[in-house]
């Protein structure tokens, strides 16, 4: 059995759940269906994900919610008109109507990909199943062993089916909805729950690239990359493949492909794990990166000899609810990682809590700094691949502010100004891809 997730560019319009369709019906296997919610297409500019989220925020500002709500149905019955389908949404948009005022967060948002996943159901002719009836979510994650009871029982009546993507339920039974991206994620635990032999994850591009296309113009594809490798990059920020959607498919060893809607035939990316990667004669099999970060530096005189100084820190970034990546920085310094949206408006508070609460010596502010990383398996096994790369940096006057390795030793972050980041990443991608290209013709 294949599990196969369309995302949301994939199903943006009638023209799109052509070719879903076509899909699945060239394989048999493919028994279970996931899609988001209707996305981006030429003929239309926002995410029907994103249109709700702007109805929430009519609705909190007590604004009249009607132009949106009306302009997300008319999207969604445009389609079911489209491909001709006998389908009463109107009685589903009614419900969701008669719920706005009172609906939780994670009902109102996860409705785009309930209702485009009754459209799909009833166009490939497969069984709906909501996925608030399959996924548990407890405390501390997806509940596999109900879930997989629960999917086991559905597929006892229906071997085919259309799950909607990016939710399921707490155990009180209300809506919990993932991150966004998050039906990479519904997707990557069907495929885990059901040993499916094949996890499939379309999308518009033919697999992921070495660099973001936005970026780096006809980017090489990556043809094969391990879980791990995936998982920094998306970490990092790929776009295309949801960080928690990882560990799901990598811990049954679930073959993964990266696929195209528009180009079934082009073929794609594999994730698979270690031992079977072909892909070993990239020195770096990836690039990814984000903008807008700050790092704050701390500083005490023998650091290392009062961890409490380190833990008050680390309570401080906890009261402030940060998510942060940190690096130590020298004996005596420690940097915080953290996302500039997200620190923005603490700052001032949270360095003077920092100043005056935790006894170290100094606080060191930067902002505007873009992390740039390079992902291969093989930097743990070549470590002067690390070096390489800040020559080529260094070469191209790109001044980097830090340098570190982690994530097993699997990815090398580079930290630059925002104004060198696509620089940064094109430079790599180019000696990357020369020092590629001399090692195969040598
Ligand atoms: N390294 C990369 N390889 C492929 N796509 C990337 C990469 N980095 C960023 N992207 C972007 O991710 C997009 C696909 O993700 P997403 O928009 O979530 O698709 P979907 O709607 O299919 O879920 C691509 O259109 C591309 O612009
Ligand atoms: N629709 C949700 C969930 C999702 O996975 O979307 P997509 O597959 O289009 O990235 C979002 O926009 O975040």
């Amino acid at each position: 059995m294949k599990v196969a997730k369309f995302g949301g560019s994939s199903v943006a319009d009638a023209g799109q759940f052509k070719k879903v369709k076509q899909i699945v019906e060239s394989d048999a296997k493919r028994q279970i269906i996931v899609v988001s919610a209707a996305g981006k297409s030429v003929a239309e500019p926002i995410k029907v994900t994103d249109m709700l989220l702007d109805l929430e925020q009519k609705l909190v500002a007590d604004e009249d919610p009607e132009p949106i709500f009306q302009a997300i149905s008319s999207r969604i019955i445009g389609i079911r008109d489209d491909l001709n389908l006998n389908v009463n949404i109107e009685a589903d948009l009614d419900i969701i109507a008669d719920n706005l005022v009172n609906c939780s967060h994670d009902y109102l948002i996860s409705r785009g990909e309930y209702l485009t996943a009754k459209l799909m159901a009833a166009y490939l002719g497969y069984y709906f199943v909501d996925a608030k009836d399959i996924l548990a979510f407890a405390n501390d994650g997806i509940d596999y062993v109900q879930s997989q009871q629960r999917l086991l029982k559905v597929l006892s009546k229906h071997s085919q089916l259309v799950i909607p993507g990016f939710y399921g339920a707490n155990v009180d039974g209300s809506v919990h909805l993932m991150p966004r991206g998050g039906s990479d994620i519904s997707g990557s635990i069907l495929a885990n729950l059901v040993d499916a032999e094949l996890y499939e994850n379309w999308t518009d591009v033919s697999g992921i690239l070495m660099a973001d296309p936005r970026i780096v113009a006809h980017s090489e594809k990556i043809d094969s990359l391990t879980y791990d490798e995936l998982q920094e990059l998306s970490y990092m920020g790929i776009g295309v493949f949801q960080e928690e959607a990882v560990r799901p498919v990598r811990e049954k060893k679930i073959p993964t492909a990266v696929l195209n809607t528009n180009h079934p035939e082009a073929g794609g990316t594999m994730v698979v794990s270690a031992d079977e990667d072909k892909n070993n004669d990239h020195i770096v099999t990836g690039i990814a990166g984000r903008k807008d970060c700050t790092v704050i530096t701390i500083r005490k005189y023998q650091l290392n000899k009062h961890l409490e100084v380190l833990q008050n820190v680390l309570s401080v970034f906890q009261k402030f609810n940060l998510t942060i990546s940190s690096v130590p920085s020298g004996n005596d310094g420690f940097s915080f990682l953290c996302q500039h949206g997200e620190v923005a408006t603490h700052l001032p508070a949270l360095i003077a809590k920092l100043k005056h609460t935790c006894g170290i010596d100094s606080v060191e502010v930067n902002q505007n700094i873009a992390l740039v990383a390079a992902v291969s398996l093989q930097l743990s096994r070549r470590p002067a691949i690390a070096g390489k790369i800040m020559n080529y940096l260094d070469n191209s006057l790109i001044h980097v502010r830090f340098v570190f390795q982690e994530g097993s030793d699997l990815k090398i972050v580079f930290g630059v100004n925002n104004d060198d980041y696509e620089k940064t990443i094109k430079r790599i991608y180019r000696e990357s891809m020369e020092q590629h290209l001399k090692r195969i013709s040598a």
